[in-house]
């Protein structure tokens, strides 16, 4: 994101400008956030209403959400005042953020000022104050001064600055990486933030048996029965004795007991102080014991256990509860069950779970061309392939996947079909018709009667992308080629199902490769390509970026992830690779 600076003395009029620069910035089709500093115990809460009462009754953080806006109150307590850079990284991402304050920051700026207010400029000799926007010229200012005034001038400026636009004299067009085309198209960032604040859970919960809760979501805090381990036990075959028997150095020479301790099966008795017992992996330590000693390093010889005293105390023994405390939380609500999961619930005595009930998610495709594949060998027609594909992940994410058919190209059709489809699931995944074709009938029908939250998403493959609801049900209405349609599931659907099923938003996590390719893109559109990782660590790419070419998919391990800004790829430059298992493939 870029940053921008207002600063000025008191009262010189730093807030009328935020408030044009913040109008005209929007005007022109870019995004805008504010930052604004105050010094002081500034309050956007009143005694008696209901989020200061939470508040001082002790919460932490007070959340405050409706239809229209959220607002999250943090109170410090004793911690210090956050950083800007901490203050910024809260933001939602957008294309300039525009900062009242914070004049000791190494942010750019425009100092805004005043004649007449008996004062001097805030900071004269401070490099990153850019330009003076004032009300009277000034002489002999090593910066450009501005007039306070003309809103269009310092906008100018400022975009100017920050990269939006290279110089004022281009005209009002949009970012020079952001062609006509793309103009109010969200970037992946945006549509990605407004989705994940416009959901939340949509299912209710269910008890099941631990063996059926593999890929299931934690419908409350899992809290340990009992703890892990449940007694301190040994972790090795050996001898078990107290500590403050052996001498502080040399050969220990300790009375070995009859009997032994073994899994399941303690020793009943005390070891009283300079005796051993024989103990087994993951029995009881007997009473008098705290440390064990391998049996490959101890020598029993006439009823006596000879062995190295260089042993620490506690040595091969593992604690009660050194793993999980009884009562602990060990699982918070919203976690997605694993093999892991399942296991660790298991040794804590979860014989059965609170999970949520699984989420419906139903699939339909769209289009005349499609056809059952193998039914035909017509070669005008399509064989479906996005519906089993997008059924598959659905799937392979958890959920209860439901075939909603295929819907030819007839807005009845498609209507009648959503509408029934609409009392039996939860959430719809349409695939083709999301452009604006005259047979792109997902986005009209959207459009005209359902409600389009967001249409056209600056992406490659998957522009147009279509996110909205049809009677309250949310809606992705993924394009048709199948490349695209697979790639925004990854990047839209599966976060958005998981919160809509009860889980966490999923972050997809990538890392940096040397890439094993060249090539050249427009800038403007963030692109997401079919890669593998050669033997060396590095991405190659599928010998072709075309979204209908679904021999990729099989071919991919990964997606190669190419920033907005990119144009020009060389072998060697470091791109961000995600493994299809980062998306949980
Ligand atoms: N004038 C424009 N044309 C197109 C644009 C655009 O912005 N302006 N975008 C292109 C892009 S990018 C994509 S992606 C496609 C997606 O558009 P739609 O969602 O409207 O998809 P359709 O036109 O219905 O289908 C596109 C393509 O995919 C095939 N398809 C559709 N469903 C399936 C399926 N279930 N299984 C297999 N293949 C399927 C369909 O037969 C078409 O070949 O639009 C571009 N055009
Ligand atoms: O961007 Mo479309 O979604 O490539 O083929």
């Amino acid at each position: 994101m870029r940053i921008y600076g207002v600063i000025g003395w008191k009262n010189a009029g730093k807030t009328s400008l935020m408030e044009r620069l913040v109008t005209d910035v929007r005007a022109r089709g870019f995004t805008v956030s504010t930052v604004k500093h105050t010094h002081h115990r500034f309050d956007l809460d009143r005694p008696g209403k209901d989020s200061y009462r939470h508040r001082a009754a002790g919460a932490r953080e007070v959340l405050l959400a409706s239809h229209q806006r959220w607002a999250l109150l943090h109170e410090l307590g004793d911690e210090a005042e956050p950083p800007l850079t901490e203050v910024l990284a809260k933001l939602a991402p957008v294309d300039l953020v525009l900062v009242e304050g914070y004049k000791r920051d190494s942010h750019p700026k425009v100092e805004v000022f005043r004649e007449g207010e008996g004062r001097s400029l805030i900071q004269p000799e401070d490099p990153t104050v850019r330009a003076v926007a004032t009300d009277q010229p000034i002489e002999g200012l090593p910066v450009p001064t501005l007039d306070l005034d003309d809103t269009r001038a310092i906008a100018d400026f400022i975009l100017a600055e920050t990269g939006l636009r290279r110089t004022a004299e281009e005209g009002p067009s949009a970012a020079c990486f952001d062609p006509p085309q793309l103009q109010g198209m969200a970037s992946v960032d945006e549509a990605q933030a407004a989705l994940r604040g416009a959901l939340s859970a949509v299912t209710g919960q269910e008890t099941v048996a631990l063996g059926e809760a593999a890929a299931r979501i934690l419908a409350a805090d899992a809290v340990a029965l009992r703890a892990n381990p449940p007694g301190t036990n040994s972790a090795m075959d050996g001898f078990a004795f107290a500590h403050a028997s052996l001498p502080a150095t040399g050969e220990a020479a300790l009375t070995l007991l009859d009997g032994r301790s073994a899994a399941g099966a303690p020793y009943p008795g005390q070891v009283p102080p300079g005796h051993a017992v024989k103990i087994l992996t993951g029995a009881l330590m007997p009473e008098g014991t705290d440390s064990v000693v391998m049996q490959e390093r101890a020598r029993a010889e006439n009823g006596l256990l000879h062995f190295d005293s260089a042993v620490a105390p506690g040595s091969n023994t593992r604690a009660k509860g050194e793993d999980v405390a009884e009562g602990a939380v060990a699982l918070a609500a919203g976690t997605l069950l694993g093999p892991g999961e399942v296991g660790l619930l298991a040794v804590l005595g979860l014989g059965e779970v609170a999970v949520r009930s699984r989420l419906r998610v139903g699939v339909l495709s769209t289009g005349d061309e499609l056809a059952a594949p193998g039914s035909t060998r017509d070669p005008a027609r399509t064989y479906d392939a996005n519906r089993p594909m997008l059924l598959a992940l659905a799937a392979r994410w958890g959920h209860k996947a439901i075939d909603l058919g295929h819907v030819p190209d007839d807005r009845d059709t498609l209507r009648t079909t959503l509408d029934k489809a609409a009392a039996a699931v939860d959430v719809l995944i349409t695939s083709g018709g999301a452009s604006a074709g005259e047979e792109d009938h997902v986005s009209a029908l959207l459009g005209s009667e359902g409600r389009v939250t967001q249409w056209r998403v600056a992406l490659k493959p998957g522009k147009p992308l279509l996110l909205g609801q049809w009677q309250g049900l949310p809606l992705f209405g993924l394009p048709g080629n199948p490349v695209s349609a697979f790639v925004t599931a990854l990047l839209f659907a599966r976060p958005a199902l998981s919160v809509l099923a009860g889980g966490a938003w999923l972050e997809a996590p990538g890392f940096t490769v040397p890439a094993a390719f060249a090539m050249t893109k427009r800038a403007g559109r963030r692109e997401f390509l079919r890669a593998r990782l050669t033997a060396e660590g590095r991405a190659d790419l599928f010998r072709a970026d075309s979204s209908g070419m679904i021999s990729g998919l099989a071919w991919a391990s990964g997606l190669v992830e190419i920033g907005e800004q990119a144009q020009e790829i060389a072998p060697g430059d470091p791109v961000r690779y995600y493994p299809l298992g980062s998306f949980g493939l």
